[in-house]
């Protein structure tokens, strides 16, 4: 179920309600002080009209200055409240986004491309720039028309109609333009982040792009998705108008009608000069206050769009991990068994299996094969439970996998599909992700995989600086440090495809030797199109 952008802003408000009330509150005490201001300003001009400078003319000036410097530092009181909140919701995104991106359900992030999701993290900046305009802004000035209407109304009951008048034009033309302003707000936006997208691709595929720029087909897809966004940019830009329109003629009404009124009531006397000066004083501030409002509306429907943003990823269902048992370390071995299993994608048409039975003993080797499109890697996912199955189950040691909590299940699971790859961090970060590993057993295992040379010849050592996707490294050197990281827990089961491809003949087929090594306790199920890996299974399946 899809939020609206208001309930998303609620959510996003509501942990922070004491420190919004806090910020109204001072909003109210502002408010009032504010009148000070005309109400001295009348004093002070009917004291200058009687021709003598007395000390209650002294104290109201100071009473008007002291009204001043009251309401600044309650608006330093109010931003350092926002700005509280405004660091809360940027560190509570963060860890929300870390957290929740690699437990985002497969066949979601199948659908998108994941890094492209974390673009909407920048939309948390949006929020941050916003809440002091929304929180403060905009609640100073819906309570300074309130408390300067209410203040008008003692002047002249002739006001009061003006008021209202002035609160439901304001009320109309949110209740009319608002929800066509926040659609044509979340369609450019959609168009941004496209483009956003589209240079990503670009920037994925430099080489490609410098090779064969010839027929411009970066510039042009740019084109096209920018004429998208401007097009939409300028419906958005046309509501933005028109209520500024619609704001302006009716500040002009009601400046003219106040100012009518005004001087009405001096001429017939029903208001002395100083009235007359403290109500258009007070005119002028609901006026500018209306136009501050005017000018939020613009962020109101930028950080709603953000929360609607923002939402595409928090929404993603998440996996499902109801499990509580342990998977232990087992040296016996761990026994797979596919039972009745049928999957297909959601997008497709046929299944990619049905009713597929398997059983693979403890600590067997498998090699598994089959045609271009048979399923394989789809099979290793279903094993390694990353993505979850339509119908059928997969057991191991006899017990169904959703048996074990998802934790525990992927820490013994030693998962290699071609997209795996480095992450930028040290190399020691990328092989031991934060696990504890004993130093003999992390030696071992580089020198099984020919990376101790390496490694020390490197300045740092383990501790040295990896590219994101090991950019500048080579690319045997990449497989060997991907398959140490699932291999120096001493996992239970190795599900691997392709893992060894860009590394040379000796060492490949040495490392072979080792993973497929009978006594090893993993459960080894392996796709390569490298016949070694066949001749040292001791079972074979085919798809
Ligand atoms: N995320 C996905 N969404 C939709 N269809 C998919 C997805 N991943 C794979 N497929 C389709 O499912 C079928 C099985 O794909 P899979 O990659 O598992 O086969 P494979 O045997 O490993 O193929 P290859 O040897 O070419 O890698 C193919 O038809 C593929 O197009």
């Amino acid at each position: 179920m899809t939020l609206s952008p208001l309930v998303r802003f609620w959510n996003l408000i509501k942990p922070y309600k004491k420190p919004i009330r806090l910020i109204y509150y001072y909003a109210i005490i502002s408010g009032v002080v504010n009148l000070s201001l005309p109400l001295g300003i009348q004093a002070i001009i009917n004291y200058l009209q009687t021709g003598e400078l007395t000390t209650s003319w002294i104290v109201l000036v100071a009473f008007v200055l002291i009204g001043i410097a009251i309401t600044g530092k309650i608006q330093i009181n109010q931003l350092r409240i926002v700005e509280d909140i405004q660091q809360d919701i940027f560190a509570k995104s963060a860890f929300e986004f870390a957290y929740r991106i690699p437990k985002i359900k497969q066949i979601n992030l199948d659908k998108v491309h994941a890094p492209e999701l974390v673009n909407r993290f920048f939309d948390v900046l949006t929020i941050q720039k916003g809440l002091p305009k929304i929180l403060i802004d905009f609640s100073m000035a819906a309570f300074q028309i309130t408390f300067g209407l209410i203040l008008l109304t003692f002047y002249s009951s002739y006001f009061i109609m003006l008021g209202i008048s002035l609160i439901l034009i304001i009320y109309l033309i949110f209740k009319i333009t608002g929800p066509k302003g926040l659609e044509t707000s979340i369609k450019e936006s959609k168009y941004k982040y496209m483009l956003a997208h589209w240079l990503e691709e670009i920037a994925s595929n430099t080489k490609t792009f410098k090779v064969l720029n010839k027929g411009n087909l970066h510039l042009e897809k740019t084109d096209d998705v920018n004429l998208h966004y401007l097009e939409n940019r300028e419906k958005h830009f046309k509501i933005l108008i028109k209520q500024f329109v619609l704001f302006v003629g009716f500040k002009v009404w009601v400046a003219a009608g106040l100012l009518v009124l005004g001087g009405v009531l001096v001429f017939n006397q029903e208001m002395n000069i100083g009235q007359f000066v403290a109500s258009e004083i007070i005119i002028i501030m609901i006026i500018n206050s209306v136009e501050k409002i005017t000018r939020i509306v613009e962020t109101i429907y930028d950080v709603l769009t953000a929360l609607d943003k923002i939402g595409h990823v928090t929404d993603l269902e998440l996996d499902q991990d109801n499990g509580n048992g342990e998977f232990e370390q087992n040296t016996n071995g761990v026994s797979i068994e596919l039972a009745d299993v049928s999957f297909k994608y959601p997008n497709q048409e046929n299944y990619v299996f049905e009713n597929l039975s398997v059983k693979i003993k403890p600590k067997s080797k498998v090699w598994l094969k089959g045609n271009t499109g048979k399923g394989k890697s789809t099979l290793l996912n279903i094993i390694a439970r990353i993505q979850t199955l339509d119908t059928g189950t997969v057991l191991f040691n006899n017990r169904p996998s959703e048996y074990y909590s998802l934790e525990s299940l992927h820490n013994q699971i030693g998962f290699i599909s071609p997209n795996t790859g480095l992450f930028e961090g040290t190399i020691e970060e990328n092989i031991l992700m934060n696990r504890e590993v004993e130093d003999k057993e992390l030696n071992t295992v580089l020198s099984k995989l020919f990376l101790t040379d390496f490694i020390s010849k490197q300045k740092d050592g383990i501790k040295t600086k990896v590219d994101s996707r090991g950019r500048r490294m080579p690319k045997s050197t990449i497989q060997k440090i991907i398959l140490a990281r699932y291999l120096v827990n001493n996992p239970s089961i190795l599900l691997l495809e392709d893992p060894l491809q860009f590394i040379d003949e000796t060492e490949k087929k040495a490392i072979i030797d080792f993973i497929m090594d009978e006594e090893k306790s993993w459960t080894v199920i392996v796709i390569a199109d490298y016949l070694y890996w066949a001749d040292k299974a001791n079972q074979i399946i085919k798809l």
